[in-house]
């Protein structure tokens, strides 16, 4: 598992730890860390050429104590201060004592780097760069160097992820004793390149919920069910799947087809589609009344292609089982029946549908998608899985539950169905016993693994192939 803590705890932990040390020791710290991963990317330190960016705050302090490590093993280094008149002394006196300088020009010492050591700003920043930095950071980009960032890409949100300005896009980010929420989530997210964490000793100072938690092959293996010797498919759990209509039959077919490999026992399609489900899945069992009459189940999926039938949104809300509601179900829901449930319910909006559930608008969802989630499983007393990107499940007990960011993502899954395949999948992880942020979470993981395994040739995928994947993805994690 991977795990971010915002600006205020990271700070608070900080504070604990410097407490205890030496003057200047945790920054000597990721400054090592810094110069080490550097150097890692340059492959040769001697003679390279290396150009510090370096803003008023201590992030431009790392980038100094790195410089002067990185010069000290004969690298030429030079120092673009953007506020002249605050620079970290220390950092600066120890650049300039292993032999590193100050930039006459800015521009002709970036035009020939091989590496920039982004140190505009860190966890301190706020908005994006300031004007004045803007041309050098449009430099930096423009030129072939290796853009390495210190702790965050400058002009990045560090607590949300939002982007409010310019940014210097990064090829690596080299971080800090935590991953910080806006490198795991977009749109900031998309600048940082790969991201490496540099343990600094904060790790015993952080509390144990964080803000953010990204899970790994081992963490959702661990989810995952296993049927015992004594199962049958009732026991393994049956997942009812209300989708699709006479208008849109083929979300009903890849709603199923998500559910038929999610672990679940058995598959019961609910809804006028069934002749299409059956001719492509013989093995699900349909039913062509109302969900009350279908028979039991142990969890619903409800929503895709449904049209307009809000009274089976209603009878399935109803229930006294997990309940995922989807798509069109999302529209059709009604919000206080969501918030009387007792069972789990889990709500899985893209952008567009949380902005309709929230009543703002569709930029708002996409520019703030932390702030968003969170708000939607607060006032719905749901859990929620935003989907994007990066796809974010929150719980409602937001104290005890922190955010999942699902780090497994595919831009091949923006493609028509796909979103089916992963409603079905999540209802059948529900059915199988998962708890509503875990099958959301593990869902999402699994989905984004199967669209990477379907286009490993590089090539457009079908919603069904990625379904076809499911397979795959899932021993790929059992294997972890
Ligand atoms: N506190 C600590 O113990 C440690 C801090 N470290 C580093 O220190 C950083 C935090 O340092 P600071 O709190 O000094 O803050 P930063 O250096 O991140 O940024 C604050 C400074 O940047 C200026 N600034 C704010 N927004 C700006 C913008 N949009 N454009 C240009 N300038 C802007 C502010 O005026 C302020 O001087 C971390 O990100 C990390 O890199 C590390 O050395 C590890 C140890
Ligand atoms: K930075």
């Amino acid at each position: 598992m991977r795990t971010a803590y915002s600006v205020e705890t990271v700070r608070h932990a900080e504070a604990q730890l410097m407490a205890r040390l030496p003057e200047g020791a945790l920054m000597q710290r990721a400054a090592a860390g810094l110069a080490a991963a550097c150097a890692g990317l340059l492959g040769r330190v001697y003679g390279a050429r290396v150009v510090l960016l370096v803003g008023s705050g201590d992030n431009g302090g790392d980038a100094l104590y790195a410089g002067a490590r990185l010069a000290r093993r004969g690298a030429g280094v030079v120092a673009v201060p953007l506020a002249r008149d605050r620079v970290h002394e220390g950092g600066l006196a120890a650049l300039l004592a292993a032999g590193g300088r100050v930039a006459d020009d800015p521009f002709e010492v970036l035009a020939s780097a091989d590496l920039v050591l982004d140190g505009i700003t860190g966890i301190g920043g706020r908005g994006g760069l300031r004007q004045d930095a803007v041309p050098v950071a449009r430099a930096a980009r423009g030129s072939d160097a290796v853009i390495v960032a210190v702790d965050l890409p400058s002009g990045v949100e560090a607590d949300t992820g939002q982007v409010r300005g310019e940014v210097l896009r990064a090829d690596a980010t080299v971080t800090f004793g935590t991953y910080k929420p806006g490198l795991l989530i977009d749109p900031a997210k998309e600048y940082a390149g790969t991201v490496r964490l540099v343990g600094i000793g904060l790790e015993e100072h952080l509390p144990s919920v964080p803000a953010l938690e990204a899970l790994q092959h081992a963490d959702v293996a661990r989810m995952l069910p296993v049927p015992a010797a004594e199962s049958d498919k009732y026991r393994r759990g049956v997942v009812g799947v209300v989708a699709g209509s006479a208008r849109y039959p083929g979300a009903a077919v890849l709603c199923v087809a998500g559910a038929l490999r999610g672990g679940a026992g058995a598959v019961r399609y609910v809804g006028p589609a069934a002749d299409a489900v059956i001719a492509r899945f013989p093995e699900c069992l349909v039913h062509a009344g109302p969900p009350g009459k279908a028979g039991r189940v142990q969890a619903w999926a409800v929503g895709p292609g449904l049209g307009d039938d809000a009274g089976v949104v209603e009878e399935v809300l109803a229930s006294d089982v997990p309940v995922l509601i989807d798509a069109d179900g999302l529209r059709l829901l009604d919000a206080a029946a969501v918030r009387d449930r007792a069972a789990p319910t889990l709500l899985t909006p893209h952008a567009g549908e949380a902005a309709a559930l929230l009543g703002v608008g569709r930029e708002e969802v996409e520019a703030s998608r932390l702030d968003s989630v969170r708000e939607l499983a607060a006032r719905f007393g749901a859990t929620v899985l935003l989907k994007g990107s990066t796809t974010l499940v929150a719980a409602p007990d937001a104290e005890s539950s922190p955010v999942r960011v699902n780090p497994m993502g595919s831009s091949w899954l923006a493609t028509a169905g796909s979103g089916d395949v992963l409603s079905g999948l999540a209802g059948s992880l529900l059915a199988a016993g998962l708890g509503a942020r875990d099958a959301g979470s593990a869902a999402a993981y699994l989905h984004g693994l199967a669209a990477r395994h379907a286009a490993a040739h590089g090539t457009p995928i079908t919603a069904l192939e990625v379904a076809e994947a499911l397979p795959a993805a899932w021993r790929d994690v059992s294997a972890a």
